[in-house]
């Protein structure tokens, strides 16, 4: 199998601060498999949020070896994947997946997923993330573009001031549209139990990751009943343990972050085995990656669980020309492996 890896470098619609880091432009890996037919597969670890840099993503995969990835297509034991990082494992899963659709002539979503898709459309939520001035016309434009479901961000003032925002947002977005909350581990758990009783009353779907110390999350929901859901603790979690984190309303899973489509199939089978919802969700990926995750999406959420795919929205310009359609309420199940466009790419191995 051929093994050709390309450099990215996209602008955004403006810069992002992520855990204080601030991103002037998304930078990411593309790879290229060709064995009768080709796929692609796409590596962009998220400074701030991934285990790894995107110079080890880059030595991985310039190293991978095309007769492991092929022995990988046929199901060969042991996993000749294991060990790659997790942005590594995205992109090999995703351009395996294009190799098998392309040769045998079968969906994309099947031989992504292993089963074809299970709903039509995927819904989407809206990222809210502006100045706190900005939010209410934002909450106002997503819900005038039909999102029924929005996450906004939190964090980064005094729990009291978040809890006002939230009440506000509430009121904005009307009856018929979900809330969800991130503070990004942002508050101690005081803060967190304070944050619980301000919005007591108000309705909204989870809030996630809400404590600095994730150990304590139990215990923040069995004295608050604080809806929660797991987002960073996946990172040090196997599937198998979220036995152990039953409280949790909700797992949100980054393929990009966590490490690849199985891995993020056995957790959302392993969540919703317990009851909790499986959140697929983005990390700010190219329109390749991310319409890997909608087909991702459309095989795991019954149309029914609504993906955070709309950090694509943040590119200013994308990998795929022209662009997909990909910012918007609900989208349509992907059936063909995306191809990028090779002029908007460096080569690097
Ligand atoms: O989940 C979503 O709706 C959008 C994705 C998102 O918020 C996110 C994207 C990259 C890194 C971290 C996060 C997060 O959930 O904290
Ligand atoms: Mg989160």
């Amino acid at each position: 199998m051929k093994v050709e890896v390309y450099r990215y470098a996209l602008p955004l619609t403006a810069p992002l601060v992520l855990k204080g880091e601030t991103l002037r432009q998304r930078e990411g890996l593309l790879l290229r498999l060709t064995d009768g037919a080709e796929g692609w597969g796409e590596a962009a670890p998220l400074p701030g949020f991934s285990p790894e840099t995107i110079t080890q993503a880059e030595e991985q995969l310039v190293a991978l070896d095309g007769a492991a990835l092929a022995d990988a297509l046929l199901g060969v034991k042991p996993d000749p994947l294991a060990g790659l990082l997790p942005s590594v494992r995205f992109a090999v899963e995703v351009a395996l997946a294009g190799v098998a659709a392309g040769r045998s002539g079968s969906s994309f979503t099947e031989a992504l997923c292993g089963g074809s898709a299970s709903a039509t459309e995927v819904p989407v939520s809206a990222l809210i993330s502006t100045s706190a001035a900005e939010t209410s016309r934002e909450a106002r434009r997503v819900r005038e573009t039909g999102y029924r479901t929005v996450k906004l961000k939190l964090g980064g003032c005094p729990v009291e001031r978040d809890a006002a925002l939230v009440r506000k947002v509430v009121r904005e977005l009307g009856t018929g549209v979900r809330l969800r909350l991130d503070p990004n581990r942002a508050w101690d758990f005081d803060e967190a139990l304070r944050f619980a009783e301000f919005v007591r009353d108000l309705a909204f779907e989870y809030v996630e990751e809400p404590l600095r110390d994730a150990a304590r999350l139990g215990e923040l929901v069995r004295k608050s009943d604080l809806p929660v859901a797991l987002d960073e603790s996946l990172l040090d979690l196997e599937p198998e343990d979220l036995e152990d984190h039953r409280y949790a309303k909700a797992v949100v899973i980054k393929p990009t972050i966590t490490g690849g489509v199985s891995r993020a199939l056995r957790f959302a089978r392993t969540a919703r085995r317990l009851g909790m919802e499986a959140v697929i969700s983005a990390a700010y990926e190219s329109g390749l990656g991310t319409t890997a995750l909608v087909a991702l999406a459309g095989a795991t959420g019954g149309g029914r669980v609504a993906a955070g795919l709309d950090t694509y929205s943040r590119l200013a310009s994308d990998v795929l020309a022209p662009r997909p359609d990909l910012a918007r309420p609900e989208m349509p199940v992907v059936l063909r492996a995306p191809a990028p466009d090779v002029e908007l790419l460096r080569r690097v191995a």
